[in-house]
């Protein structure tokens, strides 16, 4: 693999930081793909009534289509009139683009890894109630797939609370995950891959226990607030007498519509964060963030796994740092996210570039510069991160910074050998705090009427 090869050519697409409202893969389109899905397939199949497809169709057509988890391609609706609320206008107004964004629960991968992380994310760890077992576990799996199932379709889950009546999809992806002590729970050690050995411990790291790994994980986000909370709420509820929630942290992104320039998101430090991501038009993307189809378990064919890491900024002492200092910390430009060997935003990053001194333009310390494949043995991973804040502690200090979450193949070959070494010599380490951490086996999507996990726990 040529990794600066590919980092033009990236660059080249135009399509590295500059596409849509955030810079992760892949965008969605702007118009129906010949033989997409309709409204009216869908109301066939869903049984919701044309009548109301109708009430809507308008703003899914404005709105365009959403890029399906597999990459089918699905038109908004927003019709959640299935959650039987009357007291709720849905279906009266056209929904917005935001709201009528539609992604599908099945495909080769889960929703949740690929196109752009929505404005509102929820990440939980749970734990199995003891005595649980293998086929306490599968129910819970199958009931759980059911209702993202339906949720993220617009419709009502079974017992539905009405929480999210008269609200479309709003972009709902939920992802769900296995932790390495899940496999102890269900007496499926055996089947426990390699992968999901511990992480190793990185010198700098602050990990709370209560707050690191767990059984299960879950990954909810939309673009709605509320839409978020309801299917949170239902995933716990139907989890009841079988886990608990270890512990959950929420998250946010930039809104759609929220900003008018063409940069990528921004982090709590103000940086344009995402732009040196791996792109799905990268030759060996699906080779990095997925694990092949004749992979080794079998049951994780189409998976990846997740590093979730909860990384709080030390705010103080960065916003004290003249703005020249945080550059050469990162080695972009915080106006434009350029490097700081020039040109724009996905100018590739010149490592080799001295000054007139000879010294190195960007700096030996300099996260881009220590985090790049370069630098690493051509390591790379999928970010797909959020922001939290958590209000203020003590002494008046933020709790607040990012919630890192990364793809790949296999962790050993991605996010641990990048860690080590920005552990050792990111300038940036000064101004963060790893203070949580969870690796998860994420399985490939459902198939229609099958559940997340099926292979494993059915296998
Ligand atoms: C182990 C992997 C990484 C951790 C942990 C991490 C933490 C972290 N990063 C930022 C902000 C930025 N990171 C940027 C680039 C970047 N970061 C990583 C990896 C980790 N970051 C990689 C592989 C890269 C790409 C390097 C390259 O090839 O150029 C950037 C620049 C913009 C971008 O390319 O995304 C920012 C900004 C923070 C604040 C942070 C911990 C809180
Ligand atoms: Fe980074």
């Amino acid at each position: 693999m040529n990794l600066r090869k590919t980092r033009t050519a990236s660059a080249a697409h135009g399509t590295t930081g500059t596409t849509g409202p955030t810079t992760h893969p892949p965008t969605e389109p702007a118009a129906p793909p010949p033989g997409g899905t309709t409204d009216g397939d869908r109301a066939a199949r869903s049984g919701v009534s044309r009548r109301r497809l109708l009430g809507t169709a308008g703003a899914a057509g404005a709105a365009g289509l959403a890029v399906g988890a597999g990459g089918g391609l699905l038109a908004g609706t927003g019709d959640r009139t299935a959650s039987g609320n009357p007291d709720v206008p849905g279906g009266t107004a056209p929904l917005s683009s935001v709201g009528a964004t539609r992604l599908d629960f099945h495909g080769p991968h889960q929703p949740g890894i690929l196109g752009p992380a929505r404005a509102h994310g929820e990440l939980l760890a749970l734990d199995l109630l003891p005595g649980t077992g293998r086929g306490g576990a599968a129910a819970l799996l199958r009931r759980w797939s059911r209702a993202a199932e339906a949720m993220m379709a617009g419709e009502a889950p079974d017992a539905d609370n009405g929480v999210a009546g008269g609200t479309g999809p709003s972009g709902l992806a939920i992802t769900f995950g296995f932790g390495h002590d899940f496999f102890d729970a269900v007496g499926l050690v055996d089947a426990r891959p390699r992968a999901l050995d511990p992480l190793p411990e990185f010198s700098a790291d602050a990990l709370d226990p209560e707050r690191s790994g767990g059984h299960l994980w879950i990954q909810v986000e939309a673009d709605d607030p509320t839409v978020v909370f309801h299917a949170v709420r239902t995933l716990q509820r139907a989890a009841a007498d079988t886990a608990r929630v270890r512990h959950r942290t929420a998250g946010f992104n930039r809104a759609p519509g929220a900003a008018s320039g063409e940069s990528g998101p921004r982090n709590l430090m103000g940086q344009i964060d995402g732009t040196n991501n791996l792109r799905p038009e990268q030759e060996d993307f699906a080779d990095r963030v997925f694990v092949p189809a004749d992979g080794d378990p079998a049951w994780m064919a189409g998976g990846s796994y997740v590093v979730v890491r909860r990384i709080r900024m030390l705010l103080d002492p960065w916003e004290e740092q003249p703005l020249e200092t945080q550059e050469r910390i990162l080695g972009r430009r915080r106006a434009d996210g350029a490097p700081l060997t020039g040109g724009g935003e996905t100018t590739p990053v010149d490592l080799a570039a001295v000054d007139e001194r000879g010294r190195p333009v960007i700096p030996a310390d300099a996260h881009v510069r220590v985090s790049a494949p370069e630098s690493n043995g051509g390591a790379a991973m999928l970010r797909r991160s959020y922001s939290y804040h958590d209000g203020f502690t003590g002494d008046g200090s933020p709790d607040a910074g990012l919630l890192f979450v990364c793809w790949q193949a296999d962790p050993m070959l991605a996010f641990v050998p990048v860690q080590r070494k920005l552990d050792r010599g990111d300038a940036l380490s000064a101004f963060i705090r790893h203070e949580a951490s969870g690796l998860f086996a994420v399985p490939g999507g459902a198939e229609p009427g099958g559940y997340v996990g099926q292979r494993l726990l059915e296998g």
